[in-house]
């Protein structure tokens, strides 16, 4: 978009219809009564072949989207300059077809939205037009020509504006075209992110040799631990003996979450056998001269439940396992209404990261919208903070703890709220206030390892992010925090594709070795 401030090398459209003889204006197939003409003063422009109600919908013109660093460093220094406008996501367009003809007007008769879904630009007029009449648009308020049918309206001027007021138009793909259905589900391979899986898929698990299996401890008076043999510790008892091994289980610190896959005891028709741990530390076995226990021994077991009939019968081969066909954390079903909440958060971040960017700070920013399930609209509960290491001085202002920070400060507040007022829902103590739980971040950048686990312990349901870091994330780059062996909570991580669904990267590059 021509800067008014900077001289142009290059000649504008008018110019040509001063220096030199215009060439006649081609023939325009355009069948809502539009043609080219050339006119004193501005060049070319569009002109109505027939009188046109008001609200008829004259060209669908698709557009040409340049990256921004292409643009700075080829574009600008053309002709080209004259006809593009900035897209809002940062990108520099050029409409094709008759858009880049409409010449500007402060009264114009044709106002346009731009559809960022299908990259294009749609032109209505904005009331009747007469036969003859020229078709302008309005540009903005800074020009970088003098117009020659200027009105000198007093207007309230926006703060930003020239071509790029296009951008603040009403994006059309915002709005719901008749047809969708919201409902509709996504197939994965059509959205817009991809998502980390953060367990091994087990289901084609079917020979013992491909089951990973559980770690073995070293247990008094056993055998010594062999770290090559993966393995759970088991304790043969005679079946008489259940009821009271049973009772010494509850209080012996063996009965841990971290068997809930497993069954304890394997039946048989005179002696059962109890799994006792998969742990390297075990308290002794009970001294009850009663229980008269042999000495436990190991064997290898199943690491995970089984997620298919075949995988059961093959786990079972080894210990018996739990069945669970739908695994905690399983991908969710995406509907477009889902997808379209998403799309709206991500471009929330981007922007304002772009916006505290040429500000001056980490273009870094965190969201966290109201659940999809809240329904849309203006909620109370979103929060978005950006990165203020540079304003703050301060190296753990990042923005994914910022924005915890922010949630838990609103929730504070909240249950200070001193009585008769209503009971707050999220007047919490003890930390709670930190809680994401069931909640989904939004990120211009892979969080840092510092805040992946910040984010751990928040328990957050989910997080999306542009911006990979493989030197310094932990959501896959330098380490996956969610993934690591022990941790006690587990969130999905979904990268977003560049460029999708008008969502890009630019603007928000930073050194590879930055902490976000
Ligand atoms: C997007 S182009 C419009 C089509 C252009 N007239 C052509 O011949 O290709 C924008 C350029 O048209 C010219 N223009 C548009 N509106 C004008 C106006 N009201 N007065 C003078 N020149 C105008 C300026 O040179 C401007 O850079």
């Amino acid at each position: 978009m021509p800067d008014p401030l900077l001289a142009h090398s290059h000649d504008g459209p008018a110019a040509s219809s001063t220096g030199r003889t215009p060439p006649s204006a081609p023939e325009h197939l355009n069948s809502t009564g539009c043609r080219i003409q050339y006119t004193d003063g501005k060049g070319r422009g569009v002109f109505a072949s027939r009188a046109i109600p008001a609200h008829t919908l004259l060209e669908i013109s698709p557009v040409l989207l340049f990256s921004a660093s292409e643009y700075d460093a080829h574009g600008k220094y053309t002709v080209l300059d004259h006809y593009t406008f900035k897209w809002r996501d940062g990108r520099m367009a050029l409409a094709l077809g008759l858009g880049s003809l409409f010449n500007h007007s402060d009264t114009p008769n044709v106002s346009y939205s731009v559809d960022s879904r299908t990259e294009s630009i749609r032109y209505t007029a904005a009331r009747a037009i007469e036969p003859d009449e020229e078709l302008c648009i309005f540009y903005g308020f800074n020009l970088w020509f003098s117009p020659v049918d200027a009105h000198n309206l007093e207007v309230a001027k926006p703060s930003e504006d020239e071509w790029g007021g296009l951008t603040a138009l009403a994006d059309i793909s915002e709005m719901d075209p008749p047809t969708e259905n919201l409902e509709e589900i996504i197939s994965e391979d059509k959205l817009p992110f991809t998502r980390e899986k953060l367990t091994p898929d087990e289901d084609d698990e079917d020979t013992v040799e491909s089951i990973r299996t559980c770690v073995g401890g070293r247990y008094p008076g056993s055998a010594p631990y062999n770290h090559n043999a993966e393995v759970g510790r088991l304790q043969t008892f005679p079946n008489a003996l259940s009821n009271p091994l049973a009772r010494w289980l509850k209080q012996s610190g063996f009965d841990t979450p971290t068997l809930s896959h497993l069954k304890r005891i394997r039946k048989s028709p005179t002696h059962s056998t109890l799994l006792l741990t998969t742990t390297l530390t075990a308290p002794p076995l009970p001294s009850d001269p009663d229980l008269q226990l042999a000495p436990p021994y190991q064997i290898s077991v199943p690491r995970t439940p089984a997620l298919s009939m075949p995988s059961l019968k093959v786990k079972n081969t080894l210990w018996p396992t739990v069945f669970a066909p739908r695994r905690k954390g399983e991908p969710e079903e995406w509907s477009r209404a889902r997808l379209r909440w998403a799309t709206r958060a991500m471009h929330r971040v981007v922007d304002e990261a772009r916006r505290v960017g040429a500000a001056g700070e980490l273009p870094i920013v965190s969201h966290v919208p109201a659940p999809f399930e809240d329904g849309e609209g203006d909620h109370p509960h979103s929060y978005i903070a950006h990165d203020i290491r540079v304003s703050a001085s301060h190296p753990l202002r990042h923005s994914v703890l910022n924005v915890i920070r922010q949630l838990a400060d609103t929730r504070q507040r909240a249950s200070l709220v001193p009585s008769p007022a209503p009971p707050q829902p999220e007047a919490l103590r003890n930390g709670q206030s930190y809680l994401l739980t069931s909640l989904t971040l939004f990120t211009t950048h892979e969080p840092c390892l510092m805040c992946s686990m910040a984010l751990l312990h928040s328990r957050v349901k989910e997080i999306f992010y542009l911006v990979p870091m493989p030197r310094t994330g932990g959501c896959g780059g330098a380490a996956c925090v969610p993934k690591l062996e022990g941790v006690n909570h587990r969130y999905g991580i979904a990268r977003w594709w560049d460029g999708a669904e008008g969502i890009s990267t630019e603007g928000l590059q930073i050194a590879d070795d930055i902490d976000a």
